[in-house]
């Protein structure tokens, strides 16, 4: 008879950041919510998410045991439309992070006037140590216990950290089973060859480069002769450097989970990514710069922009005092804590927030699920185009909301969200 397994309990490692997400998007809000003069029945419609659903994903591993991963979607808001947001696989992942991330879904999708609310989904795990097989499993297991909260008009999923066109793809056809038929438009970022769009794998990344040029010129300063360091280099990071370094930005330093990398020339930025795509997505033994001895010491080297393009809660009141950049781009969500905005703001750091800096990636997801519903194919040029458009229109109107309240760039930000969700809600009432 075989032996039989005996459970032991196991205390969850607790989470060493100090910093809450969620606590740095509410006094952003909190702040907007005062300038617009908000009421309070809007405020306590939109502070709190619509619905937050728990799931336990039992999922056979390849070694024959049934592991039980836990996993979120957080739908935060679907006044502007159905809800829209990436899913992220992380071991890292807990529930006030993707409430603050479907918050900023639904801000985000305001600030580029896109018809969507906000949504975010979450999964514990670590995908870089297991197979293909085994978060195969997992996507379709999640997304079985998903089946009544996704759909093409109710809430569409895509990618964000640890997840691509492999997992998304996965998506689909899991969902499409429940219903019956095909259905590409529930779910964005899947492979080009079934229904992907153009232009999304690199969206997020020239989004954040539109965004960094627009800032330049208010800065008065020539890409030609800026310095950036770019924190981050899986979807977002690469796409992000690859792009600046093509406008002439000399990219000086890089980092990702293996460590930090600075070369005072500048990085030739199609040779890191070569060498991250030979070598599992890791840049270690990178030789095209040097490692600097402690990570985190890249936000505050001496440079002209900072990238931030990983996690959450990296500038913080203990670095912020230290970083020379002038201007912060933020490719990541919530890379900084709401700690650190009034050192960022005292020293005239110029900050282009995650809910617009990012936006690029579900402005191209959003052209996808309409090449979906259109059944109908646009070239590169018409995707790229029209998000550029969408990116500068949102940039000078976020700029110009700044100027007219006197505020920093994020809280204006906040400021056209806010106002464009709680117009809506007053014109739907209803509730
Ligand atoms: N993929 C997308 O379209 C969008 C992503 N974002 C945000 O951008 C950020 C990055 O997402 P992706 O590039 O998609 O993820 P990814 O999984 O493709 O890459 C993440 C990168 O960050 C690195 N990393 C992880 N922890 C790090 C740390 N502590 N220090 C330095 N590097 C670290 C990883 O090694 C990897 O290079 C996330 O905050 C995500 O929410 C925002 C909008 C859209
Ligand atoms: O492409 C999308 O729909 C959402 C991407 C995302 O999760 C994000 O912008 O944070």
């Amino acid at each position: 008879m075989a032996a039989t397994t005996v459970y032991k309990y196991k205390e969850p490692a607790p989470r060493v950041d100090a910093e809450n997400p969620l606590e740095s998007m509410m006094s952003r809000f909190n702040v907007a919510a005062e300038i617009l003069g908000l009421d309070e029945e809007t405020y306590e419609v939109l502070k709190a998410a619509d619905k937050q659903v728990i799931v336990h994903i039992p999922v056979t591993m390849d070694n024959g045991k049934v592991r039980v991963f836990e996993g979120y979607r957080v739908i935060h808001n679907t006044i502007l439309g159905p809800s829209k947001g990436g899913i992220r696989y992380d071991k890292n992942v807990h529930l006030d992070e993707v409430k603050a991330l479907a918050a900023w879904m639904t801000w985000k999708c305001a600030v580029v006037d896109i018809p969507y609310g906000g949504a975010k989904g979450g999964i514990i795990c670590e995908p870089t140590k297991m197979s293909a097989g085994e978060i195969e499993r997992l996507t379709r297991g999640y997304t079985l216990a998903m089946k009544d909260v996704f759909g093409p008009d109710r809430d569409i999923p895509a990618p964000d950290m640890g997840t691509g066109p492999r997992e998304m793809a996965w998506l689909m056809d899991e969902f499409s089973k429940t219903v019956g038929g095909t259905s590409p438009a529930v779910v964005t970022g899947k492979p080009l060859v079934m229904g992907g769009s153009l232009g999304r794998t690199e969206a997020t990344g020239r989004g954040v480069m539109v965004a960094t040029m627009a800032a330049l010129k208010t800065l008065d300063l020539d890409p030609h002769n800026v310095s950036a360091a770019v924190q981050g280099f899986g979807n977002v990071g690469s796409w992000a450097a690859k792009l600046l370094s093509e406008k002439g930005v000399k990219i000086k330093g890089l980092s990702d989970v293996s460590g930090a990398y600075w070369n005072d020339n500048g990085i030739d930025i199609d040779e890191a990514i070569a060498y991250k795509n030979a070598h599992a997505g890791r840049l270690d033994g990178f030789q095209g710069a040097t490692m600097l001895e402690n990570a985190d010491d890249l936000l505050t080297t001496d440079v002209d922009v900072l990238v931030p393009a990983a996690v959450e809660d990296v500038i913080t009141e203990h670095n912020a005092h230290n970083i020379k950049a002038k201007l912060i781009v933020e490719g990541a969500n919530g890379p900084t804590s709401a700690s650190a905005d009034p050192i960022i703001n005292e020293k005239g750091i110029m900050v282009v927030p995650d809910i617009l800096a990012n936006s690029g990636g579900v402005t191209v997801s959003y052209f996808e699920w309409v090449q979906n519903k259109q059944g109908f194919k646009w070239s590169e040029k018409m995707v790229t185009d029209r998000a550029d458009r969408i990116m500068n229109d949102a940039f000078e109107k976020v700029y110009q909301t700044s100027r007219k309240y006197d505020v920093p760039m994020r809280i204006a930000a906040y400021v056209v969200a806010i106002d464009k969700v709680a117009q809506t809600y007053k014109f739907r009432g209803g509730y």
